[in-house]
């Protein structure tokens, strides 16, 4: 079935998987869809990817069948109620929104809609994208996978089931601010011992890369990788020595714990 592709809301997450799905080759700008309150991103957007864009909601929503709802979860009762009746019965709605349950929209939606809860993450825009995605009753196997598709046109993913949500959105829609972090903070300190930043930059987040592809593509457990780079009595037992003094793994837990907090209230 062909498939136009709506988006309401185009900030940041928005952005990042129009670019995944228009660069990956997905689809065709021409049948991607979008609105926003605000116009200026609206022009933005539509100049970068060459997609169409609506001012209002209810547009988007009455010319696609997949519908990303790609705004805050404080903003989705408005905006469900806007384009309510405007919805295809052949429609998907996917839900991006941390915190925001299927029921909770259902229950806003006060109609049999087929909805997706899909927790990505920025790195959709460059195809190395992590999508945890749970559904509602109302979608078919058929479109369970059609909607996988959509989303490994840009990266991995998981069905999960959705009592996992939040913690996906933790440790996988949150964690790349995490990694820049760190990302940051090596280059600083190379920077400090008389490294140009762009070497700085490039040094730390290959060997980021090249550490995350070891453990999805080795069989060993992170552990072992690690005492893989521990020369005895060498450097790299001296930092990691450092980094457990300094509760770095305890620190990271803590993160998590304060996002999952988040998500309750
Ligand atoms: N950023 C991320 O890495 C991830 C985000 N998410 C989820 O994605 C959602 C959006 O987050 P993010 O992109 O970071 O946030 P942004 O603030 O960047 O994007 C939200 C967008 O929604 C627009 N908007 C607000 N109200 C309306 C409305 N009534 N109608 C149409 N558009 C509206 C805003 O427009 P304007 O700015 O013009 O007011 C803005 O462009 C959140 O629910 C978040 O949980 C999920 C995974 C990862
Ligand atoms: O910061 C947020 O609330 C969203 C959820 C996951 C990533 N960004």
């Amino acid at each position: 079935m062909k498939r136009n592709i709506g988006f309401i809301g185009t900030g940041n997450m928005a952005k990042a998987i129009i670019g995944g799905i228009v660069k990956s080759g997905y689809t065709d700008p021409h049948d991607v869809y979008a609105s926003n309150r605000s116009i200026a991103k609206l022009i933005d957007i539509k100049e970068e990817y060459r997609i169409n864009v609506f001012e209002d909601n209810l547009s988007v929503a009455e010319n696609c069948n997949i519908i990303f709802l790609s705004v805050t979860p404080n903003v989705y009762p408005d905006v469900i109620e806007e384009i309510r009746d405007g919805i295809r019965d052949d429609a998907i709605v996917i839900h991006i929104a941390a915190g925001q349950t299927i029921a909770q929209s259902e229950k806003h939606f006060q109609r049999k809609i087929k909805i997706a809860k899909a927790m990505p993450n920025t790195p959709v825009n460059v195809g190395e994208g992590m999508t945890s995605i749970s559904f509602n009753r109302f979608v078919t196997e058929e479109e369970k996978e059609e909607i996988r598709a959509l989303f490994e046109s840009f990266g991995k993913v998981e069905f999960i089931d959705e009592s996992l949500m939040d913690i996906a959105s933790a440790v996988g829609g949150s964690s790349p601010a995490f990694v820049y972090l760190f990302i940051e903070a090596l280059a600083d300190a190379a920077v400090l011992y008389g490294m140009p930043r762009n070497n700085a930059y490039k040094i730390a987040a290959q060997s980021v890369l090249g550490s995350a592809k070891m453990v999805l593509e080795s069989d060993d457990h992170p552990g072992k990788l690690k005492d893989d780079v521990c020369s005895p009595g060498g450097t790299t037992i001296e930092s990691v020595a450092s980094l457990e003094e300094n509760g770095f793994r305890s620190a990271i837990i803590d993160a998590v714990k304060a996002n999952m907090e988040k998500l309750k209230k």
